[in-house]
């Protein structure tokens, strides 16, 4: 707020009393009567403005209401008709203007207010008049520059004018004829400083306006600004309260629900403290039959390990008799074959005698022709010489000698067979003596007595077990034949000189008879455990005799003269794990041989049929070698079925289905094979191999159930 300068000076510029306000140079009566009201002006102003502040406010011009007879309306009024631009201050112009006016108007006479002014004037110059003349003058100057002043108004907008007045009082006395132009020039320079001033004023008025102006709109804007800021804090709070709400229902459901949980948390804890109590009180009891559980459970522990230990020695017992009638089974097996064997060899041995014999017959028959040509002179010398040849004659080598020839009819030939070992063994090892036989070989087609145990010794019934079993076989297989030599000797000298045990038999052929063989696939060194007599039987030329060499010698020789009589060998397999010896019997497939083969049926543990699968009438014989079998020992041996010659397969007139279909027919063990090329030759034999002992197994474990250690097959004789 710019507030009105406080100076002396401004009571002689009040325009009220300008001397060219009139337009004319006042009088000097006007002069006084403005100055008296003037003073009249500043002193009601300083009776006013009490503080000396410059200005007279509102309530300045209220305290006069004591003072002067005038209401606070009136006042009011004047103050009002005093503040020329509204500003609500009076400054001294502002009054002394407004007051000289108010005088003018209410004191029609100007007389009165010039008498005053010159008054005024005049007690001024009484007063510079006691000064002295000088003083006089300068005070004269003085008022004449002061007046300048304030027609020009420079209090308004010069703070120090001692400088004017220097310039003003040097024209003055120097060149005073400048002194108007200096007035003029002063007079231009200030009308235009007030301008200034008043336009700046006017510019301070615009800006405070303008100031206001922007308050007030900043007010407003601050308002503004202030009631969103209510509102938004209204709408987030409603939100909040309406999200708080939400969030407490959600809560209180949830509480709910827990409670609810609760409660039936609660009821399910009761009901399992009343479980957990009934079963405290079952504990109880099931404790007390624990315990009696437990003396019982220690009671049948001792009854078991009681009843355990019984079984163990009834175990041990039982062990020991097996182990016995084991010992027992094999000492007799051993006899057996001990005695076997003997006579076996025994029976090749009388057979290469009966060859010599047959030969030393011829010989001594021819040598008897000549001689009974040459002698015939000498009848009555002779003819006991006669009685004697005819009695040998009569034996079994005089039979051959009739005949004229090796073989015969079958039945001759089987007796041939058949009587040999008798001679033998009554050389070798029988208690039969010769002299009992010849008898009865004086008639060959009678039936002696002696006949039985004679077929008995050839029959596989008492055949030996392999030589191998009790390790006295390491004999030369072909001694046979230097034993020859020198046993040709005349009359019973090659009878007396048996070939020893030991000698390996030999076929009528020439062939050797049951050579033990040593040709083993697994070569184990183990002795086998269990043997088994298998039979080969088929139409000659079927290939017996083949298939068994290759299964003993793994060889196979095409040319092979046909087998006569029997022959057999031994082979020792490994069937899964156990050493099992075959006794595998080679028979002659031809025709009038077939009486001798029936013979070794009876006591065979095995069949082997061969066929021939280029010929067809050696698979048509099948059958009838199935009831020969049948005939002799019904059907409790297993039968192997081979069709033989299988690398022929460009002359195979047997198809495999038949063999297969004939197999299923009657319960056979079916393999196709060849001895040429060996296929399927061990496999089908082992499968026979393992089939027999696992019968015997089968058989072991039903006498052991039974309590009687006696083997099936003897308890059969
Ligand atoms: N191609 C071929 N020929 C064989 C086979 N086996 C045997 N042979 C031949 O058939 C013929 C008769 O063989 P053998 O072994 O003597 O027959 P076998 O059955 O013993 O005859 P018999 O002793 O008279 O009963 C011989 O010429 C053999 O070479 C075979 O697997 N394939
Ligand atoms: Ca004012
Ligand atoms: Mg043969």
């Amino acid at each position: 707020m710019a507030y009105p300068d406080r100076r002396e000076g401004v009571w002689a510029q009040s325009p009220g009393w300008s001397p060219k306000q009139s337009g004319t140079c006042p009088t000097q009566e006007q002069v006084a009567s403005q100055v008296a009201v003037l003073r009249k002006a500043q002193e009601f102003f300083q009776a006013c403005d009490v503080e000396g502040k410059g200005f007279i406010a509102r309530s300045d011009m209220q305290r006069l209401h004591e003072e002067l007879p005038l209401s606070l309306q009136d006042l009011e009024d004047v103050f009002d008709a005093l503040d020329a631009d509204g500003n609500g201050f009076l400054t001294p112009e502002e009054f002394a203007t407004g007051f000289s006016h108010f005088f003018s108007q209410s004191n029609p006479c100007q007389e009165d207010a010039g008498e005053q002014v010159a008054q005024l004037q005049e007690e001024k110059v009484y007063q510079s008049r006691g000064d002295g003349d000088l003083g006089h003058v300068d005070q004269d100057e003085e008022a004449q520059f002061q007046v300048l002043m304030d027609k020009l108004g420079a209090q308004k907008v010069l703070e120090d004018e001692s400088d004017i007045k220097q310039l003003w009082l040097q024209l003055k006395k120097e060149e005073p004829h400048l002194l108007s132009s200096f007035e003029d020039f002063l007079t231009r320079i200030f009308s235009q400083l007030q301008e200034a001033h008043e336009e700046k004023n006017e510019l301070e008025c615009v800006l405070k306006k303008k100031i206001a102006t922007y308050d007030e709109e900043i007010q407003h804007l601050y308002e503004e600004m202030e009631q969103q800021i209510k509102n938004e804090r209204e709408q987030f709070l409603l939100k909040d309260t309406e999200r708080f709400q939400a969030r407490s229902q959600e809560l209180e459901k949830k509480l709910f629900a827990k409670e609810q949980e609760l409660e039936r948390l609660n009821q399910k804890q009761k009901r399992l403290e009343g479980q957990c109590m009934a079963l405290h009180n079952d504990k109880h009891e099931t404790k007390a039959e624990n315990t009696k559980l437990k003396l019982t459970n220690q009671e049948l522990a001792r009854e078991l390990e009681r009843t355990s230990k019984e079984l163990q020695d009834a175990q041990q017992q039982l062990e020991s008799l097996q182990q016995e009638a084991c010992k027992l089974y094999q000492e007799k097996e051993m006899e057996v074959y001990l005695v076997t064997e003997s006579l076996q060899r025994e029976k090749s041995g009388l057979l290469k005698q009966l060859d010599f014999l047959r030969e030393r017959n011829k010989h001594l028959r021819d040598e008897q022709d000549i001689s009974f040509q040459k002698d015939k002179a000498a009848k009555a010398n002779t003819a006991a010489s006669k009685t004697s040849w005819k009695q040998r004659s009569g034996s079994v080598i005089g039979k051959y000698v009739d005949s004229g020839g090796i073989l015969r009819s079958q039945s001759e030939e089987e007796e041939d067979v058949f009587s040999v070992p008798r001679r033998k063994g009554s050389l070798g090892l029988s208690t039969y003596p010769l002299t009992e036989e010849e008898p009865e070989t004086n008639e060959p087609g009678a039936e002696g007595p002696l006949r039985r145990p004679l077929r008995r010794i050839i029959s596989i019934e008492e055949d030996p077990l392999p030589q191998l079993l009790d390790g006295t076989l390491e004999q030369p297989v072909n001694k046979s034949a230097e034993v020859k030599g020198p046993s040709s000797q005349g009359g019973e000298g090659p009878i007396q000189q048996a070939p020893p045990l030991a000698l390996s038999p030999t076929s009528p052929r020439g062939q050797p008879v049951g050579k033990e063989d040593f040709y083993q696939e697994e070569s184990s060194p183990s002795t086998p455990d269990r043997l088994f007599k298998i039979v080969f039987v088929g139409n000659s030329a079927v290939g017996k005799t083949s298939l068994l060499r290759r299964l003993c010698e793994d060889h196979f020789s095409p040319g092979i003269a046909a087998t006569v009589g029997i022959d057999y060998r031994v082979k020792t397999v490994n069937v899964d794990g156990s050493q099992v010896a075959l006794q595998l019997w080679d028979t002659a497939g031809q025709e009038r041989y077939r009486c001798i083969t029936q013979q070794f049926f009876r006591k065979v543990d095995g069949v082997i049929i061969v066929y021939d699968l280029t010929a067809k009438e050696s698979f048509l014989s099948v059958r009838q070698w199935l009831s020969s079998i049948e005939e002799a020992v019904g059907d409790r041996v297993p039968v192997l079925l081979l069709g033989n010659k299988l690398d022929n397969e460009k002359e195979r007139e047997v198809p495999r289905g038949l063999g297969e279909q004939l197999a299923k027919e009657n319960n056979l063990i079916f393999y196709e094979c060849s001895a040429c090329s060996g296929h399927n030759t061990k496999e089908s034999l082992l499968h026979l191999a393992r089939f027999l002992k696992e019968q015997e197994d089968t058989v072991r474990e039903d006498t052991i159930q039974v309590g009687c250690p006696t083997k099936k097959k003897s308890c059969c004789g």
